[in-house]
């Protein structure tokens, strides 16, 4: 079990793993168990969480802090995700969970960007090494299903196909940096909520296929941004649009600015704007600041990588 034979034992472990969007989300019907089959490509970006786990002494448990942006709207108990992943490798392992966690925020809260799950890919590389468990990444990959869909992706990054909840993983070829705005609504939206909206005003088809993807693929490999800016795709944007419609005019700023494509980010509401380069990111940014229909906007690259470890 231990990966450590000589070396002393690590007593803090620093790991980053990114936020995302999602190029392409189609979006099946509702199972029995209450879940949607997804075909999706993430993309993970450079907006990105910060874990430091610590070890506690034995018996003292859990406890967790957290800072940066939105950081008061992130719970510090156990229903915390990063929290759930601690003891979700310890109770696969068998080890005690004695961990203090500090999470940093970078990647906007409830946003349909991932923070939540990133920070539970980040807080499972980290506990592992810190309690030296020495999990394969398979291992750590079926206990990150577990925690959540998004999970999986925040430990591997770079650019993947998801399928399943979302969960299964196929990396996919990319080339070269793409480069993205994000407006930031201060409001966020549950998950669970737009799905069930889509199913009120959408609803998913039975088959969904990674073939009408077949422009993004090769605008990926190609690294194209005009052609991947064409081919983004969200299904669930109209039941996000239905909940909080005044995204309407987010989008169409960005569009009016140039954006070679812009949606909305997984479940929203935060909305995502590709750009033809760093510059014309913040152009895009300086527009929905201007206009108003912005709490906050960020510019960030794409592909990043998945949970890495920063220091130990
Ligand atoms: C929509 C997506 C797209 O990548 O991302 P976000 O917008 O949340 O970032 C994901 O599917 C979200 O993944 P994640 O946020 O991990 O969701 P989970 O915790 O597994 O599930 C939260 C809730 O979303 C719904 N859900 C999630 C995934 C899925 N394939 N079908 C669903 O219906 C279920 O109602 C579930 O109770
Ligand atoms: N570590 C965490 N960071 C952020 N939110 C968390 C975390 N753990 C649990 N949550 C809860 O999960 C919700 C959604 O999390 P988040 O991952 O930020 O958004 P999304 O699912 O839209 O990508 C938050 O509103 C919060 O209540």
């Amino acid at each position: 079990m231990s990966s450590h034979l000589s070396a002393a034992p690590p007593v803090a472990v620093r790991v980053r793993a990114p936020g995302k969007v999602n190029l392409s989300l189609r979006v099946g019907a509702c199972q029995d168990d209450g879940y949607h089959p997804l075909v999706t490509i993430f993309q993970a970006v450079s907006l990105a969480e910060e874990v430091e786990a610590t070890l506690a002494t034995p018996g003292a448990g859990i406890s967790l802090t957290v800072s940066g942006a939105q950081a008061d709207r992130v719970p510090v108990d156990e229903s915390n995700l990063a929290w759930r992943a601690a003891e979700s490798l310890a109770r696969y392992t068998g080890v005690d969970p004695d961990v203090r966690l500090h999470l940093h925020k970078g990647v906007p809260v409830a946003g349909g960007m991932a923070g939540g799950s990133a920070d539970a890919a980040a807080a499972l590389v980290a506990c592992d090494l810190l309690w030296e468990t020495g999990l394969s990444r398979a291992e750590l990959s079926d206990l990150a299903a577990g925690l959540g869909s998004d999970v999986p992706f925040g430990l591997v990054g770079h650019t993947a196909v998801g399928t399943g909840r979302g969960h299964l993983l196929t990396p996919a070829m990319s080339r070269g940096e793409f480069h993205w705005a994000f407006a930031v609504r201060d409001e966020g939206l549950s998950t669970a909520q737009v799905f069930r909206t889509f199913d009120e005003v959408v609803g998913g088809s039975a088959d969904v296929e990674l073939s009408d993807d077949t422009e993004l693929m090769q605008a990926l490999r190609a690294g194209d941004p005009v052609g991947l800016g064409r081919a983004l795709h969200n299904d669930l944007q109209a039941a996000t649009l239905a909940l909080a419609p005044e995204l309407g005019r987010t989008l169409e700023v960005a569009r009016d600015a140039g954006a070679l494509g812009a949606i909305v980010s997984g479940s929203g509401p935060t909305i995502a704007a590709l750009a033809r380069s760093r510059q014309h990111a913040l152009a895009i940014a300086a527009s929905w600041t201007a206009a108003g229909v912005a709490d906050s906007v960020h510019c960030a690259t794409g592909p990043a990588s998945g949970a890495r470890v920063l220091s130990s």
